[in-house]
């Protein structure tokens, strides 16, 4: 894995979100949004359906760029910069629902997760033994189309593919979408093995209580504005906030 030690010391901010805005077109959705995830954590971001959870997401990958604010990454500004440009200073985002090439086989979907990237053999193949070590059924099915494995099988490979790149910071959202109970219990197992392995994970996810069991620090959103963040034992423990992000489906 890339350890987190290239540049700052473990626990410093690598990533930052400064008093953004972010909307679709003219559309506000996002006002004055603060949030910052310390190198090596676990961070949960949790608020209702449509408090602008995956627009925040959208924003830091570069999908969407802020009218107001910046976005601080490794000690860079990414703000302004493309998607790929982002994707290639470290920063995934395994985005809602699950974008694989279903028929394409498993192994196809993981190479994709490389490409562009220039590496040998030996290289290629330890991170793909580092997929297979935290997904085993991955491998099990690498001949198979991605469309015929289970949806949490394919929740697994996305993360699979994502973690091909050897990402500095994951963000992940709602990875438990769908999922069964056993299957929530492993992508999660996983998503600790991540984090003790160096990869920093930005997690956004409707089972909240789960999330901030995992978490060190978390951050709640509601209407577009960021109402609390602290310890998340903390957060868990407040009834005045588990009513902000409860969802009312
Ligand atoms: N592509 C889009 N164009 C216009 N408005 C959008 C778009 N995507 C989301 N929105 C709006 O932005 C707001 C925030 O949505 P967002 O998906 O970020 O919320 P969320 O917290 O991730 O919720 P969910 O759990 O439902 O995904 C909502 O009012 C939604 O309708």
């Amino acid at each position: 894995m890339t350890m987190a030690s290239n540049a700052g010391q473990a626990g410093d901010l690598l990533l930052s979100v400064e008093d953004v805005d972010v909307g679709y077109g003219h559309v506000g959705v996002l006002e004055g949004v603060t949030l910052s995830v310390r190198r090596g954590s676990i961070a949960a971001l949790v608020g209702r359906n449509g408090a602008g959870k995956s627009t925040l997401l959208r924003a830091i990958s570069g999908l969407l760029t802020p009218s107001r604010g910046q976005i601080v990454f490794n000690g860079r500004a990414i703000s302004r910069d493309k998607p790929h440009a982002i994707v290639g200073a470290g920063l995934l985002h395994v985005a809602e629902g699950r974008r694989l090439f279903r028929s394409q086989s498993v192994d196809d979907n993981l190479e994709l997760g490389v490409y562009g990237l220039k590496m040998d053999a030996a290289g290629y193949q330890r991170r793909l033994a580092r997929v297979f070590e935290l997904f085993p059924v991955l491998e099990e099915k690498r001949r198979l189309p991605a469309g015929a494995l289970s949806g949490g099988q394919q929740q697994m490979l996305a993360i699979g593919q994502a973690m091909m790149r050897e990402p500095v910071l994951l963000m992940l959202d709602e990875p438990s979408l769908g999922l069964s109970p056993l299957l929530v219990d492993q992508v999660f197992a996983a998503i600790m093995a991540l984090q003790q392995a160096g990869t920093t994970i930005l997690l956004v996810e409707q089972l909240v209580e789960r999330a901030l069991e995992i978490a060190s620090e978390a951050w709640v959103l509601q209407n577009g504005r960021m109402i609390a963040s602290g310890p998340a034992a903390q957060i868990a423990a407040s009834e005045e906030l588990r009513a902000a992000y409860m969802a009312a489906h």
